[in-house]
């Protein structure tokens, strides 16, 4: 069995499993919140309505949003249409409730447009759910032609506008059309409901979630939560047409089973949130480093450093000195030209090695030209400096290349000039320009040796 098959097949287990763990946990969570409250019955419904259009409204909401961001995902468009449909569908069922907050409401309520209202919404969402599988599977494609995007666009704006349209007008609304899915005043469903209409409903969403596994393979937690979103909607048809009338609990229940799976789906959506937030956080600190780091050293670049210590220098006085120390390696240029510039690389890097392992995590050490570099040690006088240039200078000419694992194909020096500053009022540029000079008096000097400003 290939690997894609064989991981397809666990996912499937896993869905399977957690599907009917889920289910038999929302169907006993209904159960026992509808038992708890059986006085407001009349309340409850349009309440866990109110609770659903809202849910379904920031979903959509969502959806847009992410597709606004990333354009390219057009499959999110279906989605986020079959959601804002279904919170505007809901309007249509909330108005069959006329004055549902007052307890004794139950007369005048319009179970077969609340019902008419539910027909329409789930051949919509379950529609917009295979568009979206199926644009999904030629995401590919070359799709992102702005003309076929809006050419899309507007096919699925039509559809939604038309099931809309559709519900209104088979509502008592609007007295074009008429059907009839259950009795409002025994509360009975119809023959068309129980032998037909609910049947093909769940056909329907049978069909959208095979097409659903199939396409998606359930490759990430959105399609896995697609996929349990088409379940539950079975789930809840299942429910309603095992019952005898709208009446009793089944309602109730299936309303309150499809709150909790839109529920689990915003939780998916948080997730995906925080995921997308920690990407571009992580991507943000990888560039902010790109941009303060030498490529090829990973040691601060010279604008980093310059800027340290223009900051570093205004806290600078007596008490709390600060040195700069500029090296430049020995007659590099022999390096390049005899062992070519790949070489010569490799010792810039085990130069930099030297120079950020004998500094504190407070100090910086940069990269600031060629072969030249530079360290700003913070709360350093000109003698502590000193030390530490001269044990840099020393770990460099006493490294055997033999043991230098490749990095030097010969015996390399460093010439190192100190500067320190005692007060605030210098430049950043006279600063490194006094360390600069001082390591210009070191190669005249013979090389291989450090030197302070005088
Ligand atoms: N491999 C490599 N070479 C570089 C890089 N940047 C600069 N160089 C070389 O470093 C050499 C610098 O040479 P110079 O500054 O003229 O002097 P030098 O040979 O080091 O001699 P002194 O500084 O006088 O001791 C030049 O050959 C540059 O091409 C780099 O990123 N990689």
């Amino acid at each position: 069995m290939p690997d894609s098959m064989r991981r397809f097949a666990r996912h499937s287990f896993l869905f399977i499993t957690s599907c009917i763990i889920t289910i038999f946990l929302f169907s006993w969570l209904s159960m026992w919140a509808i038992h708890e409250v059986p006085g407001i019955g009349t309340v409850v419904f349009p309440t866990m309505t109110i609770f659903l259009l809202v849910f379904h409204a920031i979903i959509a909401g969502f959806m847009l949003m992410k597709y606004i961001c990333e354009k390219h995902r057009l499959y999110l468009m279906p989605i986020a249409c079959a959601f804002a449909g279904s919170a505007l569908l809901m309007l249509g069922t909330l108005s069959s409730y006329p004055q549902w907050y007052l307890c004794n409401a139950g007369r005048l309520i319009n179970y077969n447009d609340a019902i008419i209202f539910y027909f329409f919404r789930n051949i919509m969402m379950a529609v917009l759910f295979v568009i979206a599988v199926v644009l999904y599977h030629f995401r590919k494609h070359d799709m992102h032609v702005r003309s076929i995007h809006a050419w899309i666009l507007t096919a699925i704006g039509i559809f939604m506008a038309s099931m809309i349209l559709l519900s209104w007008l088979y509502s008592s609304k609007h007295p074009l059309l008429n059907v009839h899915f259950i009795d409002n005043l025994t509360y009975t469903f119809t023959p068309l409901w129980r032998g037909m209409t609910g049947w093909f409903l769940i056909a329907l969403w049978c069909i959208t979630l095979i097409i659903l596994l199939t396409v998606s393979r359930l490759r990430n937690i959105f399609w896995y939560s697609g996929g349990f979103f088409c379940v539950c909607y079975i789930v809840t048809l299942w429910v309603l047409l095992s019952s005898d009338h709208s009446a009793g609990y089944t309602w109730y229940q299936a309303r309150f089973f499809e709150t909790l799976t839109t529920l689990f789906l915003i939780f998916v959506l948080l997730c995906d949130v925080f995921n997308l937030y920690r990407r571009s956080h992580d991507k943000y600190l990888d560039s902010y480093q790109n941009s303060i780091r030498d490529p090829l050293t990973r040691l601060y670049n010279r604008r980093y450093f310059y800027d340290t210590l223009t900051q570093q220098l205004s806290r600078t006085t007596l008490a709390h000195p600060l040195s700069v120390i500029v090296s430049d390696l020995d007659r590099f240029k022999r390096i390049n030209d005899q062992y070519g510039h790949l070489q010569g690389d490799k010792v810039i890097q085990f130069v930099s090695r030297v120079l950020q392992n004998a500094v504190r995590e407070e100090d910086v050490a940069a990269r600031v030209g060629g072969e030249e570099f530079a360290l700003l040690l913070t709360n350093t006088s000109a003698t502590e400096a000193y030390n530490v240039a001269e044990r840099i200078r020393q770990a460099i000419c006493q490294q055997d290349p033999k043991r230098s694992d490749g990095q030097l194909p010969e015996p390399i020096t460093i010439s190192m000039g100190v500067f320190t500053a005692t007060e605030h009022d210098l430049s950043a540029e006279a600063c490194v320009q006094r360390a600069d000079q001082a390591m210009y008096a070191a190669k005249e000097a013979g090389r291989n040796r450090v030197v302070v400003w005088q």
